[in-house]
């Protein structure tokens, strides 16, 4: 059976830029638009050329390799021609390839927001299409409230539709601009437009405001528009747009619609889809969703002891779909859920090898649940895992022990009167029967604590030089005066392997300095396993 081409087109750099408390760099513009381009979208829209300085000088090149590279921006502005409209010229001379003209096709928003009056608005649509054609660009058409002024106006509605069809837009998108529409008036509504365009003229822009941006896409695929727009993890105006992370893999992995539609998007690089979706959270300064699908750390997390089990014997019995497939991984988590199959995976990712009936298993088993009863919680903290498995089985080399250790916070004047915060920590450890002891000051007392800690590890100094903290989460249990504290540090090293490490205790400089502590022996058991060539030798001889 031949396939329909379905086309995406991405917004995440002009509707992903209304989205509150975004601010792209010209530098970030030109990194996501390169991630886009490895993803193999078909459109990128990358802002709106004229309305700010970073805009324009991203449109000032072409700033995409295979992506149709696209200018937004609104169509002109009553009582002047496109072509003396400083708004449309500024698309027209733009680098794009391609320029996408708002237009309103809901007849009160005309009235009310423009002034103005629907025949003149078609007017202004058709000369702004003209126009940008005429210049040689391929022109879309974003209907903004289509479906809200279908339901008000079906006749003007569909007057925009071909207004633009006529003027020459190759695309024409519709718009769920308030994100209110249900995917069966979606379905129902696309179908009438049908009558008056083509499918492979139609796009869908759909906005997320009840959660079925997605739904509402596949609903007007199936319904016939062949355009579809999203962003990369949904970013976008208020609640966001469809996602594409969320949308390219049901288009190319699920058979309803792999089999009657392709993109551009081939299987190589929707293996790199959770590694796009992590590097885009990171440039945001965010930590990725867990539970995104396809791509979160936990889309393939499996924290049931039954599920682990079942899983071990065929993946499907818990996977609908392959992680690799997306460039995730299968992860089976330790925790009070957990039985000794979720425990032996977790044990190989640290190339820990026992038998099921190995009674250290149970050993190692009673530990983990007793620990998170009181407060641990292994499966977001793996690197403790490690550590705790090697202490348990008995393992973990004595590396160094901490004598004593003592933070201070002090507030006073300086010479110049001002007020200012002074944190100070003291650490005291014995490396093979030698006493060290440093002191660092900070900008809080876990960081002066962790800088005491570093500073001289004795004869392993040289081999956590490159670990560094890069995020530290701080969770109340149980508020009260019985509370407990959870740190989770997470610390990253030279080759770019990020750990996460967990502290636990009524005393959050206690909690802190756990999961520090542990952050530096999950490094020194990483590097001696450089050492040894492989960390599954050395667990071989410790463990055997
Ligand atoms: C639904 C959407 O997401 S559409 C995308 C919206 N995105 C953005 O607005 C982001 C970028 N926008 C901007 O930076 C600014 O709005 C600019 C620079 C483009 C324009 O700024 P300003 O000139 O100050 O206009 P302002 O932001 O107040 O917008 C209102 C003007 O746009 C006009 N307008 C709005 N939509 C349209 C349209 N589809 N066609 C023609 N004119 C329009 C209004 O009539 C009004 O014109 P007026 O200033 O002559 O009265
Ligand atoms: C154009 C656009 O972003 C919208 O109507 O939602």
């Amino acid at each position: 059976m031949s396939r329909e081409r379905l086309y995406l087109f991405d917004t995440t750099l002009r509707d992903g830029a209304q989205t509150a408390g975004i601010e792209f760099s010209l530098e970030d513009k030109i990194a996501i638009a390169r991630m886009l381009d490895d993803l193999g979208v078909d459109y990128i829209e990358g802002g709106y050329p004229g309305a700010n300085p970073v805009d324009t000088t991203f449109f000032e090149s072409r700033r995409t390799r295979k992506a149709t590279f696209t200018a937004f921006g609104m169509t002109k502005r009553a009582g002047r021609s496109a072509a003396n409209d400083p708004g449309v010229q500024g698309l027209v001379n733009s680098a794009a390839d391609a320029t996408c003209f708002v237009a309103k096709a809901w007849d009160y928003q005309v009235e009310l927001a423009l002034s103005s009056t629907t025949g003149e608005h078609l007017e202004g649509l058709a000369d702004t299409v003209r126009t940008a054609a005429a210049a040689g660009k391929e022109v879309l058409i974003d209907l903004e409230h289509f479906f809200d002024g279908f339901k008000a106006n079906r006749d003007y509605a569909l007057a925009c539709v071909e207004t633009a069809l006529e003027a020459g837009a190759r695309w024409i998108v519709l718009c769920d601009t308030n994100g209110g529409s249900m995917p069966s008036e979606i379905r129902q509504i696309v179908g009438e437009v049908m009558t008056v365009a083509p499918g492979d003229r139609l796009g869908i822009h759909p906005h997320d405001d009840t959660g079925q941006a997605v739904a509402n896409a596949l609903a007007a695929i199936e319904a016939g528009v062949r355009q579809i727009q999203g962003t990369l993890n949904g970013l976008g105006e208020r609640c966001g747009n469809a996602n594409l992370v969320t949308l390219i893999p049901t288009l190319v992995l699920k058979p309803y619609y792999a089999d009657r539609f392709e993109t551009g998007v081939s299987a190589e690089q929707l293996e790199r889809l959770t590694h796009i979706s992590r590097a885009f959270d990171d440039r945001l300064n965010r930590a990725p969703a867990r539970q995104a699908p396809y791509v979160g750390a936990s889309a393939f997390a499996t924290k049931a002891g039954i599920h682990a089990s079942a899983l071990l014997k065929d993946f499907s019995t818990y996977e609908h779909v392959p992680p690799e497939s997306v460039g995730n991984e299968r992860a089976i988590m330790v925790s009070q859920q957990a039985g000794k199959s979720n425990l032996l995976t977790a044990l190989a990712r640290h190339d820990i090898r026992l038998e099921k009936d190995d009674p250290r298993l149970e050993r190692l088993l009673a530990t983990v649940k007793e620990r998170e009863s009181r407060g641990y919680s292994y499966d977001g903290a793996d690197a403790s895992f490690g550590v705790l498995a090697r202490r348990v089985l008995g393992t973990l080399p004595d590396y160094f022990d901490v004598e004593h250790y003592r933070t201070m916070v002090e507030r006073r004047h300086n010479a110049s009167g001002e007020e200012i915060t002074v944190t100070e920590a003291v650490v005291k450890i014995r490396v093979d029967g030698e006493l060290l002891m440093s002191v660092a000051e900070g900008n809080g007392p876990v960081n002066a604590l962790d800088s005491a800690l570093r500073k001289d590890l004795g004869k392993y100094s040289s081999r956590i030089e490159d670990l560094e903290l890069a995020d530290f989460k701080v969770r109340i249990l149980d508020g009260g005066t019985g509370a407990v504290t959870r740190v989770l540090v997470e610390s990253r090293d030279a080759s770019g392997e990020r750990w996460v490490t967990i502290g636990v205790s009524p005393n959050i400089i206690d909690a802190s300095f756990e999961a520090l502590y542990e952050s530096i022996t999950y490094k020194l058991l990483k590097t001696e396993a450089a050492q040894d060539s492989t960390l599954g030798a050395n667990n071989g001889r410790a463990t055997g």
